[in-house]
């Protein structure tokens, strides 16, 4: 038998680990253990489960932000080991420069690596119509709203060219009529741009909604129980959460959390 035609392919994954894992004081907190996945072009993944489980921990590992204890990281195949400019994130709160307009604020990044272009204004520009925001290219953060700011935040993402987004909670500091109009959003913008994506939430069923894939993770250590499909093609409708199908699958992830949840 061909041993190596039976482990998963490495060639058409974009992040890719094999028993990752990472421990913080000398080994006394385990905060992730033996993580091993291979995460497709363009495929949404959710990271879903209770405090404390190395959800931040495993995108920081992506991203290059700390160094993992164990096992191997691959990014595009290139082994992680500094922060790279193709992998951004994006976190809960917004941080938008309050004396910067909305599209000087999606500017930054650029500015801080080169001189700003004619073309990167109009792709700053056009991202924040992308985002819903056309009508607030001008606008500084304290004229908008949570739900707005966290627009300028993805737009400001998105004009790095960064093409695996890491997005720690984006929403989860907004009300829920706000969350889900974005959820819908993010999923028709991520499709846009073809970027891969990671998305932590403690929300069940948004992790559904949103992704391809749901990594439930358990704490005492951090590990990833399951990975579980989610069928249904994306972009799809919020309506899609009353289906049977939908709601088996949040009973499933339920299931594995257990009393965790
Ligand atoms: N810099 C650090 N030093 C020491 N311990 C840390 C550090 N960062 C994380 N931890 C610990 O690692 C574990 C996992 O933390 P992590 O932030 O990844 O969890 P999480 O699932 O993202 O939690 P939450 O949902 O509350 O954000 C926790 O026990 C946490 O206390």
């Amino acid at each position: 038998m061909n041993v190596m035609a039976s482990q998963p392919s490495k060639t058409d994954s974009v992040v890719g680990a094999q028993g990752l894992g990472k421990t913080f004081g000398g080994g006394a907190v385990v905060a992730l253990e033996d993580a091993s996945f291979d995460i497709r072009p363009g495929s949404f993944v959710s990271l879903v489960g209770p405090s404390g489980c190395g959800k931040s921990t495993l995108l920081r590992l992506i991203a290059g932000l700390i160094e993992r204890t164990s096992g191997n990281l691959q990014v595009h195949g290139k082994e992680v080991t500094d922060p790279r400019t193709d992998v951004g994130m994006m976190f809960q709160k917004a941080t938008l420069l309050d004396w910067r307009t909305a599209v000087e604020n999606v500017l930054l990044p650029t500015e801080v690596s080169r001189a700003v272009t004619k073309e990167d204004q109009k792709n700053a520009a056009e991202l924040l119509r992308m985002v819903g925001l056309k009508d607030f290219l001008f606008a500084f953060p304290s004229q908008l709203s949570g739900g707005m700011q966290q627009r300028v935040a993805l737009a400001r993402l998105l004009q790095t060219g960064a093409d695996v987004l890491l997005l720690d909670e984006p929403f989860g500091a907004l009300d829920e009529f706000t969350r889900e109009r974005l959820n819908v959003e993010l999923m028709r913008i991520v499709k846009e741009v073809q970027a891969t994506t990671l998305f932590v939430t403690h929300n069940i069923a948004e992790a559904i909604f949103l992704a391809d894939q749901v990594f439930v993770m358990t704490p005492r250590p951090g590990r990833i129980a399951k990975i579980v499909d989610v069928p249904f093609d994306r972009p799809r409708p919020l309506s899609i959460q009353t289906s049977p199908e939908f709601n088996t699958l949040v009973a499933e992830v339920r299931d594995i959390l257990g009393e965790d949840h």
